[in-house]
């Protein structure tokens, strides 16, 4: 589909996509597994209907073509027989979406994992959000932000606005997100002109091996905590119409994505009053009530209209929004605490506690398993030699 350009970066989701995003972000973990709007893989029975019809599974990749893939991105033997053909889900109201749940087996996404935050984030070319306001000590070469000494503090560009950050306090919670490749700019809401960072070769090659309809040109790191959230939003500043992939590790989220016409709309908010400076802001959810006093039941799932679906993704998952799903409205109303897969919850595994040497180190075992870390890959040109 070609990109419609009058779409507008700064525009407002509809009101009905943003009542949905509230209720989701408001509702209990405990509830989600009660809530049957939520279309969850783990327990999926291809017969429910979710959005007025059944998922189908549109497309399914073989072992054989994932084993190559995998092989050249980790440098080592996989054994075929340890993977399982990945289904392809698509949904009629969202044409152009595809959900492949489980596609990266754990080594993979643990190696995604290092490559993306041990080596990616130490490079000065790739910003952050932490950028935009702090100095950025950067670690010794061939050294990760996980092994700056302890004493480590990042000082802000402006000390009357912020106060400094300890290290700890920037990787378990001020950092959001890392661009990769073409550099954002979030408050322009634009791609910079000139020649684009280099996109990292191998995890372009892996995407590419796996979706080779789309060149990974840029892409965001998102970094989420339990509480975090992302609004709801168009990814629109991208030139291609080329399918955004979207790869997840760590806890599981909620996912929501619709294409509910705007015209249904009776409150929407004029783009122009609505222009953010940045990208969207973490929200935090409600806090429980004090006492002992059980929470009220949530109050029942505001209705879903037969383009808007709401995904239990989960680590290893990819999402790819193509088609008339490429400019979808969509966001993350939770993160949910306490699912990140035990083999990656002691990501990044880095020291031997007992060593001497380790004295000013700080202990980061368990950082993975508070964590969700998505990773977001667009195509920002066209080329005609591709496809
Ligand atoms: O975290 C996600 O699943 C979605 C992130 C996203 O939509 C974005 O970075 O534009
Ligand atoms: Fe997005």
């Amino acid at each position: 589909m070609p990109k419609d350009i009058t779409l507008e970066a700064h525009a407002t989701a509809p009101k009905s996509v943003r009542d949905l995003q509230k209720y989701y972000q408001k509702l209990p973990v405990e509830s989600i597994p009660n809530t049957p709007h939520v279309l969850d893989f783990r327990h999926f029975n291809s017969a429910s209907v979710h959005a007025g019809s059944p998922l189908e599974v549109i497309d399914t990749i073989s072992p054989e073509i994932l084993v190559v893939v995998y092989e050249e991105f980790l440098g080592r033997r996989v054994d075929p027989s340890l993977l399982q053909p990945v289904n392809v889900y698509g949904h009629p109201s969202l044409p152009g979406l595809r959900i492949l749940p489980s596609l990266l087996p754990i080594q993979v996404q643990e190696a995604l994992l290092s490559k993306l935050l041990l080596r990616d984030l130490s490079n000065q070319e790739h910003l952050t959000n932490i950028h935009l306001h702090y100095n950025v000590p950067y670690p010794d070469p061939d050294k990760s932000f996980f092994d700056l000494p302890n004493s480590t503090t990042f000082t802000p560009k402006d000390p009357e606005v912020h106060k400094p950050l300890h290290v700890v306090d920037v990787l378990e919670k001020k950092l959001r997100w890392m661009t990769l490749g073409g550099q954002y700019d979030w408050t322009a809401k634009e791609y910079p002109n000139g020649p684009p960072v280099q996109f990292p070769r191998d995890i372009r090659n892996l995407i590419r091996g796996i979706f080779p309809t789309v060149e990974p040109e840029a892409a965001i790191c998102n970094t989420y905590s339990p509480g975090d959230t992302l609004s709801t939003h168009r990814d629109v500043s991208e030139e291609a119409d080329k399918d955004l992939v979207s790869i997840s590790i760590g806890c599981d989220a909620l996912f929501l994505i619709s294409l509910s016409p705007e015209s249904q709309d009776t409150d929407a908010v004029s783009p122009t009053n609505t222009a953010t400076s940045s990208k969207p802001q973490p929200q935090k959810q409600n806090k429980r009530r004090k006492g002992k006093e059980p929470p009220p039941p949530p109050p029942p799932p505001p209705p879903l209209d037969n383009h808007t679906l709401i995904i239990r993704i989960r680590s290893g998952d990819a999402v790819v929004m193509g088609g008339q799903s490429r400019w979808a409205w969509h966001g993350v109303p939770k993160v949910i605490g306490e699912t990140c897969p035990e083999e990656l919850a002691h990501w990044p595994n880095l020291y031997d506690d007992q060593s001497p040497d380790n004295a000013d180190k700080i202990d980061w075992d368990g950082w993975m398993k508070r964590k969700r870390v998505n990773l977001n890959i667009r195509q920002m040109y066209e080329h005609n030699s591709l496809n």
